[in-house]
């Protein structure tokens, strides 16, 4: 570098230190010259001979600003004795500026500026950036995006759900699995799949009390999400943070400063109780902002026509201010019909609209099934009485689902949504899945005691215990003596005993513990949340941990036990969905044994009575029984009678519910059952996205990308086992490339079974935070969009330049159009030399990986200033080329959005004509989005995101 290159107020950038931004010569003294860099407020004296930096001369046409941030366009360039005079304008008028005047920030979005400008990197960076610009293309369009990263099997029936509803626009369902389906993992899968792919950014889930710590463990170790609880003590903490001041002053002041704990992060996990029970909780839940919810064991929110729970009330508010909604119970009609009709409104107001509509249409539903079984089963012409029904549902919109695309599917689809279950219930059963473990009942007759006589039927009958003192019960009730033989014959079996009442579990489990020596822990609702984490913990312990575990009804609801194998039922509950709710304790996923269910029950009292009603009636103990309530219902004055000790009705209860369910059974399986199940999976379609999902996985995919990121980012990688590697932050560690890595590092697996079988290990999946956090760094920041390398190839003579350059589509919107659904992030590839011939077919990128070479960086800063003019003729090249290839790119767009959009505007017109309440403004709502994604779609450019300038050697 000659010394007369250097003038006083050059302006000059350092690319050893780019954050320093537009340095300016001050002194120039001997062999030494020194900048000053206003944006970083600092001085650097460098040695002329090697200084690391580049003249900075804007170009015709390009923007700069002044000091005072003013804007303007370059139109043209002096030089008066070194230093530049910019002929440019505002717009209106042309001015004179000096460099001297230039903004001391700068910022080099276009590849060609930072390679002028000494910032160019390495092959490697450049190969590392079309590498992610690829793979992050290749993933948005896969079916497997957002499901790839779950620590989780791959079970059809969840892949299916997830997949169907989290592409969904804000989604508004019900998850309602038979109990231990894993439903959790759906939520969470659908969550995960959301917020990975942006259409999500806040969540809150809502749950019993006691499912807290099971839904925070479960989020982060199976989905890598962190949520943080709201409860009481973090309320505290916040009232002893903010000080005596600060209460003086919003005392005397007035307003709500006060720090809403809902909105100081972005996943927040609550309990239903508390939000009932806390004013202050449920006034700032309200006051933030939700794109979805999670409401788990949802029966509990019912609701009448003349009342609605406090449960349901808050929910409901809730609904109405978060944009997606998932609703979770097994036992959907737990609660009865009304209030499952009232949670499929939160949901989908505009289709679930009237509770006697609602009832009216399970009429239909075993029609229109057989309609749709033809449907699908007969490829020849729908017959004529066919379409007259068909016409009948679904009037003038028949010919347009007709006329489209798969017409049969659509026909299908509009059916189930507009006149049948909806397309908001997703309801799974063990007999669709199949490979459950078997269920084994096993009956205790017990007899009755002197002291439950006179309390032996009704209601009290099965739970006499209640009022009697504990110490006699405790003494006398053959049910616990049994008990406690039972568990010793059983040792070291683990064993849940599960009875209706929180004071009886305390007891029995007292007794166990202190008098019979039996290692037992209490589960249920009065225990605060550390001490049933606690409890739950001691007993999953197979060491050291508990034999027993004695549970409340309320208290273990959702909660997983399934390595234990052996149930007691201490008691039976009135109504048959909690008993599934019981069993579903260890009849779960998971579940390898077969299940042995203990009943002890006293001979001649109404326990006798549920018994054979639940057994004989309902087979409620053998197989799940998703008819109990509505038998249940239809029997229920000869259930209370023979509850009542009415010997006679006995026999007739079995039988009559005996039938009535399996009435119920052929009845719902010809209707309502086999609509949902068409709406909850579709093996061939879960099978496909599973084979996707697999394929996506490829370990050595996601690990070859990560190590080619990890040599380039500084991370130290030490091969541990089969499968698993240690990373740690090298000397080179770039941490703003990589975060979340320790300074005493991680370990992790790149395969899943392992990742199942380790939870000790991080899981990197292409969904890892890590490496979606290295993608979206690469991407976001300069990394490797500008390089030099030489080329050596004999067909070329040297000196030959080649300019290898990436674009990728840019589309300027508001998030909210979701516009990433339906445009590629390209890299559209091109190659060309100065004379504008296009090479890419002919030298393939990985060709030309092999074939390149880096230039050392002196060399490099000594040939780009000669080569300038010839990479602005390639960048005119490449920018010309690329042009035709927009059009189709926005044209494919548009057809997607067409999809998307039209099929929903038709829904809601459609559902219009049936339900009043629809607005127009609705549907024009639709109408302005559709309208304004087209427009944001016809103005999408494509950007220059890279380039390798080739010299041949
Ligand atoms: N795909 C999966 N891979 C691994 N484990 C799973 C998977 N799905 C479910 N499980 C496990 O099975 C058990 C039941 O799942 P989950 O709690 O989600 O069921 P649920 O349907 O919500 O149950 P409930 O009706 O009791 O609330 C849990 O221990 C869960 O971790």
């Amino acid at each position: 570098m000659d010394t007369s290159e250097f003038v006083i107020g050059q302006r000059w950038v350092s690319h050893s230190d780019t954050g320093l931004g537009l340095g300016i010569v001050t002194d120039i003294s001997g062999r030494r010259v020194t900048l000053g860099f206003p944006a970083a407020d600092e001085e650097r004296t460098y040695a002329i001979d090697n200084a690391p930096l580049s003249r900075i001369v804007y170009q015709i046409g390009e923007e700069i600003e002044t000091y005072d941030g003013q804007r303007y366009i370059v139109r043209a360039v002096d030089n008066l004795g070194g230093v530049l005079m910019y002929h440019a304008d505002d717009g209106t008028d042309l001015h004179e500026i000096s460099e001297v005047k230039l903004a001391g920030s700068v910022n080099f979005s276009a590849p060609h500026q930072r390679l002028f400008a000494g910032q160019f990197d390495r092959n490697g960076a450049f190969r590392l950036r079309f590498a992610t610009l690829q793979h992050m293309n290749r993933l948005r369009a896969s079916a497997a995006q957002g499901l790839i990263g779950a620590r989780t099997q791959h079970l059809p029936h969840q892949i299916y759900i997830a997949h169907e509803v989290a592409r969904r626009h804000a989604p508004r369902v019900m998850l309602a699995d038979e109990v231990g389906l894993g439903k959790t993992i759906e939520a969470g899968l659908i969550l995960h799949y959301q917020l990975h792919t942006g259409r999500a950014k806040r969540a809150l889930i809502v749950v019993p009390d006691s499912l807290t710590h099971q839904w925070l463990v479960e989020m982060l170790r199976r989905f890598n999400l962190r949520f943080s609880i709201v409860d009481q003590s973090r309320y505290d903490a916040l009232q002893d943070e903010q000080s005596d001041v600060d209460a003086l002053v919003s005392h005397i002041f007035g307003g709500d400063d006060s720090v809403n704990p809902f909105e100081s992060d972005q996943l927040v996990l609550c309990s239903l109780d508390f939000l009932v029970n806390s004013d202050q909780a449920r006034k700032d839940a309200l006051r933030s902002d939700w794109d979805l919810m999670i409401v788990d064991e949802a029966h509990h929110l019912a609701w009448s026509p003349e009342h609605a729970s406090a449960e349901y009330q808050i929910v409901e508010e809730l609904s109405g201010i978060s944009r997606g909604l998932l609703l979770l119970t097994a036992t959907p009609e737990q609660v009865g019909v009304a209030s499952h009709f009232a949670r499929l409104r939160l949901l989908d107001p505009a289709r679930f609209h009237d509770l006697e509509t609602f009832r009216e249409e399970e009429q239909q539903y075993e029609s229109i099934n057989s309609v749709v079984r033809r449907l699908q089963d007969d490829d020849s012409e729908i017959s004529a009485d066919d379409r007259k029904l068909l016409q009948a549902w679904l009037g003038n919109e028949l010919d347009q689902l007709l006329a489209g695309y798969d017409p049969r599917q659509s026909v299908i689809d509009a059916l189930l949504d507009r006149h049948g279950t909806g397309r908001v219930l997703f309801r799974n059963t063990r007999a669709a899945i199949q490979g459950f473990p078997e269920r084994r009942p096993t009956p205790v007759p017990l007899p009755c005691p002197e002291m439950y006589q006179g309390q032996a039927y009704g209601m009290p009958g099965l739970t006499p215990e209640r009022r009697v003192l504990e110490e006699q019960w405790l003494a006398e009730d053959p049910r616990v003596d049994w008990l406690e033989k039972e568990l010793a014959s059983l040792r070291p079996a683990k064993v849940v005993v599960i009875c209706a009442r929180a004071e009886t579990a305390m007891a029995l489990e007292h007794y166990l513990q202190l008098r019979a020596g039996i290692r037992s822990a209490a589960f249920h609702e009065h225990l605060s949340l550390l001490e049933r984490d606690r409890a739950a913990a001691y007993f999953a312990d197979t060491e050291q941990g508990a034999q027993a575990l004695i549970c409340s009804e309320i208290g273990s609801e959702g909660r997983n036990f399934q390595f234990a194998h052996h149930l007691v039922l201490f008691d039976l509950p009135a109504n048959p969905d909690l008993l599934e709710q019981r069993i579903g304790r260890l009849d779960r996923i998971g579940q390898t044994d077969t299940i042995d269910i203990h009943i002890p029950y006293l001979q001649g009292t109404s326990q006798e009575i549920q018994f054979r009603w639940f057994h004989e009636g309902l087979n409620a103990f053998t197989e799940s029984c998703a008819v109990g309530v509505a038998v249940q219902e239809a029997v229920h004055s000869q259930w209370q009678k023979a509850l009542e000790g009415d010997a006679g009705v006995t026999d007739e209860l079995v039988v009559a519910s005996a039938q009535e369910s399996q009435r119920l059974k052929t009845l719902l399986q010809n209707g309502r059952d086999a609509l949902i199940e068409l709406n909850s999976c579709r093996p061939e379609v879960a099978n496909e996205l599973i084979a996707a999902i697999e394929e996506e996985e490829g370990e050595a995919q996601v690990r070859d990308y990560m190590m080619e990121a990890f040599d380039i980012l500084g991370v130290e990688v030490e091969d541990h086992a089969d499968h698993s590697d240690i990373l740690r932050p090298g000397e080179q560690y770039q941490a703003g490339h990589v975060a979340g890595l320790p300074e005493d590092g991680i370990t992790v697996t790149w395969d899943r079974q392992n990742a199942l079988e380790r939870e000790d290990l991080q899981f990197m999946s292409w969904e890892h935070p890590m490496v979606t956090g290295v993608m979206d760094s690469v991407t976001s920041s300069g990394l490797g969009k500008a390089a030099l390398a030489s080329l050596s190839v004999k067909a070329l003579p040297a000196g030959t330049l080649l300019m290898e350059a990436l674009f990728t589509v840019h589309c300027p919107a508001p998030d909210a159009l979701e516009l990433t659904r339906y445009l590629p992030v390209s890299p559209l590839r091109l190659l060309v030399d100065v004379n504008g011939k296009e090479l890419s077919g002919a030298l393939p990128h990985d060709r030309l990986n092999d074939l390149c070479s880096n230039i050392r960086r002196r060399t490099a800063q000594a040939i780009v200033p000669q080569i300038r003019p010839q990479v602005e003729t390639m960048v005119d090249h490449v920018e010309r080329l690329s042009g035709p290839h927009l059009a189709p790119l926005k044209a494919q767009a548009l057809d997607q959005l067409a999809a998307t959009f039209e099929p929903e505007i038709r829904r809601l017109e459609a559902l219009k004509k049936v339900n009043p309440s629809i607005r127009n403004e609705e549907i024009d709502y639709l109408r302005n989005q559709f309208e304004a994604a087209r427009q944001a779609i016809g103005h999408a450019s494509l950007a220059l995101e890279g380039i390798r300038v080739i010299v041949t050697a």
